[in-house]
């Protein structure tokens, strides 16, 4: 590396910046050429990042089998890991005779966050703040008439003191089809200078929550004893035990969970960090430590799973209509507004979950995970084309699915 100091490549074209970036890393001609390659997508995400000078493709798959409320979807999801596509197809197959997924969801009420120091009097400010509730009415609906034309807009507010005497204003706010971290991040900039005056103290920082919890999605579903077997069902029911008894099985559990949302979010240019961070202090909030986001019980011989969760996801704003794959996966769900983009969502988290549970509480995750996780480990020893699957399929026969494995048979192969 040359340096890493490179004024002005953010103001570039994408290939005088992928020349320049070239230039520094010293890359070679075919190394350029692939970065290259996807121009025109290249030139869209110019204008959703910062120097940008080339995309990086993730899988675009579709989950089938999911019934939601009643109504049948195929689920667009984008992800780089084996197995998890096919795992919501297969738990959701195993579902489907039951009635599929039901959910239940909150309205899309965000929290915004005001935090203000050196008041004088915080129980005075408190007060002062619950006080003005009408004018901060006006004031946030005025950031965004155009969402209270649409039924969204202020909700409500709450005044928190914190341990160290700070006071913390919440807006609560309707933010419909968004998932509306600028809405309510305007409004709260906009509400600071009265905000000073009403409690005498010093506005810090502006910004919403994440923990967006008057946001929540909740989905159960139902596997029949006679689909999955009574063992599994004491098996899937043993899995739950665990996560909810250890905070380190408990992060495995809800990442599998993630697996399936963040997939989603993904192929519809949803913000994943915050959908994870929400998930995450969620999770940690939820019971005397951090809890998993499903919990299973069995009614007669069925084992029934639910998922709550809060789920902070738009059809507008952000990348989500900037970006025709984006626009795409939503027309394949049919998702026509935020609300049944969540509650398909959290459908496939849960699907997702009880899928790992079902091969970890049984035969174990490496059979259906590394089966299909042995194309990559192919492709990553050197195979192409034809020769993926072939040696895939020798490394299955084998049970032995590793790269030196792979090498080994396609030199084999060449000789
Ligand atoms: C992998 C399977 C599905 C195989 O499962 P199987 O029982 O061998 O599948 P099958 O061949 O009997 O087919 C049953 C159905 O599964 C689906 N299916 C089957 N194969 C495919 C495929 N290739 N592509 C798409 N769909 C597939 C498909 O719907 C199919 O029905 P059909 O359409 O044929 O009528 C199963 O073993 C499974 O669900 N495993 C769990 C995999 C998993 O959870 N992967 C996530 C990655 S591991 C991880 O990161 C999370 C974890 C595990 O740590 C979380 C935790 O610890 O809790
Ligand atoms: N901590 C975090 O999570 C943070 C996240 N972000 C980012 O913020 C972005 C999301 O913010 P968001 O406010 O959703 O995005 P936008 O501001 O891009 O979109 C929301 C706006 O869309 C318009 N709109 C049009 N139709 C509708 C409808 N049916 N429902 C609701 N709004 C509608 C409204 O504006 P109008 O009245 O003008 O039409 C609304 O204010 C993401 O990119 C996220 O990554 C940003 C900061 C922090």
């Amino acid at each position: 590396m040359t340096t890493s100091r490179i004024p002005g490549l953010h103001k570039m074209a994408r290939t005088e910046r992928l020349d320049a970036v070239a230039d520094a890393a010293g890359l070679s001609a075919d190394t350029k050429a692939a970065l290259n390659r996807n121009s025109a997508t290249a030139d869209l995400a110019d204008h959703l990042s910062e120097n940008v000078i080339s995309t990086i493709e993730v899988p675009l798959g579709v989950a089938t089998n999911l019934v939601v409320d009643g109504t049948e979807v195929l689920v667009p999801m984008a992800t780089e890991e084996s197995s998890v596509i096919a795992a919501v197809c297969n738990g959701a197959r195993a579902c489907r005779p039951s009635g599929g997924v039901m959910t239940e969801a909150d309205d899309p009420v965000m929290i915004a966050q005001v935090q203000i120091t050196n008041v004088p009097d915080v129980a005075a400010g408190q007060a002062a703040l619950l006080a003005q509730e009408a004018t901060i009415k006006a004031v946030c609906d005025g950031c965004d008439p155009m969402l209270v034309s649409l039924g969204g807009g202020f909700r409500g507010l709450e005044a928190r003191t914190l341990e160290n005497a700070m006071l913390v204003l919440h807006l609560h706010v309707d933010v419909r089809d968004a998932m509306g971290a600028n809405t309510v991040n305007t409004m709260a900039e906009t509400l600071a200078p009265q905000i000073e005056d009403w409690t005498g103290g010093t506005v810090g920082l502006r910004i919403l929550s994440n923990l967006a919890d008057r946001r929540l999605v909740r989905a159960r579903a139902r596997w029949s004893a006679e689909e999955i077997g009574t063992d599994t069902v004491a098996g899937i029911l043993n899995a739950y035990a665990f996560a909810a008894a250890d905070p380190y099985r408990a992060a495995t559990h809800n990442k599998g969970i993630m697996n399936g949302i963040d997939a989603v979010a993904m192929a519809t240019m949803n913000d994943t960090r915050a959908i994870e961070a929400g998930a995450h202090a969620y999770a940690a909030t939820r019971g005397p430590g951090y809890a998993p986001l499903t919990r299973y019980w069995q009614e007669g011989e069925d084992l029934i799973g639910e998922i709550e969760l809060p789920l902070a996801m738009g059809i507008v704003g952000g990348a989500t209509r900037a970006h025709p794959t984006a626009q795409a996966a939503l027309e394949i769900m049919q998702a026509d507004g935020a609300d049944r983009l969540s509650r398909v969502t959290a459908a496939v988290g849960l699907i997702q979950n009880f899928s790992a549970l079902r091969a970890l509480a049984t035969e174990g995750i490496q059979r259906g995970h590394m089966s299909l996780h042995a194309r990559n480990v192919a492709i990553t020893a050197g195979a192409t084309g034809a020769q993926v699957d072939q040696i895939a399929q020798e490394m299955i026969a084998r049970k032995t699915i590793r790269e030196d494995v792979a090498r080994a048979l396609l030199s084999e192969g060449a000789s």
